[in-house]
């Protein structure tokens, strides 16, 4: 069903002691220590039968499907109107394409791995800790709090780092500034790039994101997914939509992406030359529906770790998402903020444990 490297084949091995010298600390740690304590923290989810997640993923067939590709190499002046239609169609069709000779130089890629095996490889301890890595406090995150079933619950960890954060990043494992930093710059031009292709094809004003997406309203979030046994029927990433513009994902061979194409959830096929980019939220709504933000989720591998990390191209609180009307379709939306947008999604999860989105918006 998927490719494994033997990178990850080697890392699987669950009681697997890891070198920690590159760490700065030079002994052997347990895979035991480095792991969120899942189970133990909440028995009552995983040990009782009633909580069982229930859902489609048991009886779902694991279909893969290949993203729609769009070549960056391809992009000159002769083609330029087809490849901006075909982009703009994986958008409207898919909300997900994947993106050939993307400029992100696969050195930053690899060592961006890097970075993240080192940090998710250190102590749970150490990880949780209220200033890890000089971040804030709730930047380390595992599970969910709030979770009452398994369906809600993530079997995952990850670091959310908001991109004005990134030049305070202590340096715990042999300075991951200058990685992340490098990788959340390529990034952003890539999103900037892309986001204004897109626009074009809507008679959206090219230079809607630059005036409103400044250099430090993004945010990077590195995903590290733990093997997780089959029988309790968990996700590493329950099914949502991203809250921004455009999400510049990178995963490396394991696989477990899904996206819910037509009703049915499809496995995305892992690709590590290539970068994922999917709609947002708020790029629906600027598009006034045309660009569609689609659900995704994570299966975990039952016997391998995971890694991704998801650039969020994202707009200043301020910015305001107005969307595109034209005679023909009248705005299905009503303009909000982006201020306005979180706050409604906080309030929801809050009050219902769900986001709910862009349906509260809606005409
Ligand atoms: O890990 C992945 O492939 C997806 C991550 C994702 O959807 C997210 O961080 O929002
Ligand atoms: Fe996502």
């Amino acid at each position: 069903m998927v490719l494994i490297s033997s990178m990850n084949v080697f890392l699987s091995v669950p009681r697997k002691l890891v070198h920690a010298r590159s760490i700065n600390f030079s002994f052997f740690i347990s895979m035991d220590d480095i792991e969120p304590p899942f189970e133990k923290t909440y028995p009552t989810l995983f040990h009782n039968s009633t909580a069982k997640a229930n859902d489609e993923r048991l009886v779902a067939v694991d279909e893969e499907c290949q993203l729609p590709s769009i070549d960056l190499a391809r992009l000159n002046f002769r083609s330029f109107d087809k490849w901006i239609e075909e982009m703009a169609e994986a958008a409207s069709q898919w909300g997900f394409f994947q993106v050939m000779n993307h400029g992100i130089p696969q050195k930053v890629l690899e060592s961006m791995r890097k970075e993240q095996m080192k940090i998710f490889h250190q102590p749970f301890r150490k990880k949780s800790e209220q200033n890890f890595m000089n971040l804030s406090a709730d930047s380390y995150r595992w599970g969910n709090p709030k979770a009452t079933c398994l369906k809600q619950f993530l079997w995952s960890e990850a670091l959310h780092i908001p991109v004005t954060d990134i030049s305070r990043l202590g340096d715990e494992s042999n300075n991951p500034r200058s990685t992340i930093g490098l990788f959340s710059t390529k990034a952003a031009n890539l999103a900037e790039r892309l986001a204004e292709y897109l626009a074009r094809n809507l008679k959206i004003k090219s230079s809607y994101f630059r005036e409103n997406c400044l250099p430090g309203s993004s945010y990077l979030r590195m995903n590290r997914y733990p093997p997780c046994p089959p029988s309790f029927e968990v996700l590493g990433l329950i099914p949502h939509t991203d809250s921004d513009f455009l999400t510049i994902l990178y995963q490396d061979h394991v696989g477990g992406l899904q996206l819910k194409k037509d009703g049915r959830w499809l496995s995305v096929k892992p690709n590590p030359d290539v970068l994922i980019v999917n709609v947002g939220d708020l790029f629906q709504a600027l598009s006034n529906g045309v660009y569609k933000s689609v659900e995704h989720r994570v299966v975990s591998h039952p016997k391998v770790e995971r890694y991704s990390v998801a650039y969020f191209y994202c707009p200043s609180y301020e910015a305001v998402i107005e969307s595109t009307e034209n005679i023909i379709e009248p705005a299905i939306y009503r303009k909000f903020s982006f201020r306005e947008y979180k706050q409604q999604i906080q309030e929801d999860v809050r009050a219902t444990g769900n986001k709910v989105g862009l349906s509260r918006f809606l005409l």
